[in-house]
């Protein structure tokens, strides 16, 4: 059956959710503005109307999910203003004869200034990103909603969209209208009396009109709408079979028997109405055992506009003093926001309910490391109407804070008996879990250690743990050794540890900043001592302390050494550590590594801040390996020579290139090098070799 024109005296007009003029009345108010969109948003529908054109329905869930905000907004702030709300709903009618869609709510609407301000730019990430992201997956319609361009995804199914709107705290109704060519109109509408809520009426373009069959709708709002709190109204039909009585029959009936009773007929009717399609039970707040897979997935879509299935689910309840349910989700990729700011405030996805009623998304439900993680609280003991600071602050806070990162650390701990599921989680979110590990303490903090890979000399291409290090550890050995550097294979090439390597003594491998600051922060795990193996002067290590400290036979030169280079070194002794190379430069126990110079310097210009030079503190120590040839020569030869002088600094400038320093002056370093490139004596060519004819029959 064919739906109606809808008309004014249809039962869907007559308990429209705003109560507005008809539509003449409409047209016949005052001024119209004209405004042009920001560059920005020409460009996301420009995007939006010739890009993503594969999976057009998403612009459903975009409209009925801001419609459900408004509601949300608006229970919130009645209940704030100490007011009952009045009844919230989002009422979805479609015109197959105008070809129009309206999707119309009883939330808080928007005054004119907000029309302006929210429909007519781009309300957050912006085009840039979403255009690169686009670059990759030019068909990727899921990312609309991440980008924050939820609203313009309309333009996906229609023409032109023309928003009616009245705030909560305005008397005034405004109507908005745009084709998304040539920028969009505001008009006023006078007064209109009743409450607050937004019309948005689509005109549906030609090839779209599966959007105005009640089937598709049914399908499409039962998918998206299902966990919204608010009645989502479909105008649909509904098919009676009803007895009426069949006049001829009984006629004919009673003609042969005055007393026949009246004859009955079945006939179909149809009528329209308003339908509600779903069912409005929060998700979380059902027994964890009874929602499925397929229901969280749906769940977490829709909620956190998710195009993939979550890495795990975490649901539960707490009783006693204080009470609340959660429901928490490890994404399985890194949600979009966060690949440009890796804090993005933005980008807190938590949402705190109390007694089921929206509060918002902004409190910091969790530390930031766990950014990453949506999810939902909903708690039966936080007061509804106070301060977000006050609230901040409450001790509830704190004890539901404590049980959501306890609860997300078991989750991680337990995605760890799947390799594979655990290599995509650390490659995702391994850095949250570092700069967990730095900043905080006692056990949580023991447990981001338990989760932390490294690469180390033993590990390969792969990843250890700092638990299969210490199973492979000597007996009685008792440190973690590591080391920092620009890479993997520069740490490893490092003379510093060539003699832990050739001993077999494993190394983990830091190539970076964050790294080496975790391993600082961590300081032991079970009763190991993470040591920097540049610092440390290993004696237990190597086990050999029988040799005494004094540099012997190398006095003469390590003193003189240690003069030449005065403003680079602090000392210069002999080493233990070293197998190949000639020399290496090491750190004091509070010495800094040259990676983190290399940081803290960066951190420095950053910031411009008092750091700036902080960069310089500190001079390392140069450890020279007695086997080497040219120590060896140094040692044997004429110390006030230009030579001896040239080897000096060179030692020292290759010392500090393989342990990954900077050298303070590339260009004197490559003068050394290119003299002594010239004293390099190549040998002359050889005398060509007479080459035999080929001979062609
Ligand atoms: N039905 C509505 N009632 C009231 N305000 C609305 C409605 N629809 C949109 N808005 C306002 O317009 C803004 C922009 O909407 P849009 O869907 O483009 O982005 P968003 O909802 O903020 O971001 P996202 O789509 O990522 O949630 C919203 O933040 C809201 O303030």
């Amino acid at each position: 059956f064919a739906p109606p024109r809808i008309v004014a005296t249809t039962p869907a007009a007559k308990s429209s959710v705003l109560p507005l003029r008809s539509e003449s009345a409409l047209r016949s108010a005052v001024a119209e503005e004209t405004f042009e969109f920001t560059a920005e948003t020409d460009r996301v529908m420009e995007i939006i109307i010739n890009s993503l054109y594969s999976d057009k329905d998403v612009f459903l869930r975009e409209l009925v999910s801001n419609a459900a905000d408004a509601c949300d907004k608006k229970r919130f702030l009645s209940i704030e203003a100490g007011n009952a709300a009045d009844a919230l709903r989002v009422r979805i009618t479609a015109d197959p004869d105008k070809k129009t869609l309206t999707i119309e709510d009883s939330g808080v609407g928007m005054s004119r200034d907000e029309l302006v301000a929210n429909l007519g730019k781009i309300a957050k990430s912006g085009t840039k990103a979403f255009a690169e992201a686009l670059g990759d997956a030019p068909d990727d319609v899921n990312l609309i909603g991440q980008f924050g361009v939820g609203f313009y995804s309309g333009y996906l199914v229609a023409d032109k969209m023309t928003v009616t709107t009245k705030s909560m705290n305005s008397d005034k109704t405004h109507t908005w209208s745009s084709d998304a060519k040539s920028g969009f109109t505001v008009r006023e509408e006078g007064e209109i009396e009743g409450s607050s809520g937004t019309r948005i009426v689509l005109d549906v373009k030609e090839d779209c009109s599966e959007y105005l069959e009640e089937a598709t709708l049914r399908r499409l709002l039962k998918r998206y709408s299902e966990f919204l709190q608010f009645p989502i109204e479909l105008y649909a039909s509904k098919t009676t079979y009803d007895d009426e009585v069949d006049e001829e029959a009984t006629k004919k009936a009673r003609e042969s028997d005055p007393d026949a009773k009246e004859v009955t007929k079945s006939v179909t009717n149809v009528k329209f109405d308003y339908e509600v399609v779903n069912s409005m039970k929060p998700l979380w707040l059902r027994p964890p055992k009874e929602v499925n897979a397929s229901e969280h997935s749906e769940f977490y879509k829709s909620a956190f506009r998710a195009f993939d299935d979550p890495l795990r689910t975490i649901h539960f309840a707490l009783e006693g003093q204080v009470q609340f349910k959660a429901l928490m989700y490890v994404p399985k990729s890194l949600p979009f926001e966060l690949n440009q700011n890796m804090f993005d405030e933005n980008a807190n996805s938590m949402k705190l309910y109390v007694k089921r009623v929206f509060i918002n998304d902004k409190f910091d439900l969790l530390p930031r490391w766990l950014v990453f993680m949506r999810g939902i609280v909903d708690s039966e003991d936080l007061p509804l109407n106070v301060g977000r600071e006050i609230l901040q602050k409450s001790k509830m806070l704190g004890v539901i804070q404590r049980r959501l990162v306890r609860k997300s650390l078991d989750a991680f701990s337990d995605l760890q008996k799947n390799a594979t599921e655990y290599d995509e989680f650390w490659k995702n979110f391994g850095k949250y879990i570092k700069v967990g590990a730095v900043e905080e303490q006692g056990d949580v903090q023991k447990d981001l250690a338990k989760l932390c890979r490294f690469y180390s000399t033993k590990s390969g291409d792969d990843q250890t743990t700092f638990s299969e290090y210490i199973e492979r550890m000597p007996q009685n050995a008792t440190k973690i050794l590591y080391l920092s550097g620009d890479s993997r294979e520069q740490a490893l090439n490092s003379p510093v540890i060539q003699r832990l390597i050739k001993t077999d003594y494993e190394v983990l491998l830091l190539p970076e900043a964050l790294d080496e600051i975790v391993c600082q922060a961590i300081g032991e795990v079970d009763g190991k001592k993470l040591v920097d193996a540049s610092k440390d002067d290993l004696k237990d290590v190597f086990d050999d302390d029988d040799e005494d400290e004094d540099n012997g036979d190398f006095e003469e030169l390590c003193s003189w050494l240690k003069l030449q280079l005065e403003d680079r070194v602090s000392s210069v002794k002999l080493s233990k550590r070293l197998v190949d190379a000639p020399a290496a430069l090491t750190e004091g126990a509070f010495g800094m590594s040259p990676t983190m110079r290399k940081y803290m310097a960066a951190q420095a210009v950053a910031q411009e801040d008092e750091f700036a030079g902080f960069g310089g503190a500190g001079k390392p120590t140069l450890e020279l390996n007695a086997k080497s040839s040219i120590v060896v020569a140094l040692n044997n030869g004429d110390l006030t020579s230009d030579e001896a002088e040239d080897a000096a600094e060179l030692l020292f400038d290759v010392a500090a290139l393989t342990g990954g320093y900077e050298l303070s002056d590339a260009t004197a370093f490559a003068t050394k090098v290119t003299k002594l490139m010239g004293q390099t004596e190549i040998p002359p060519k050889k005398e060509a070799e007479p080459v035999e004819a080929e001979v062609v029959e």
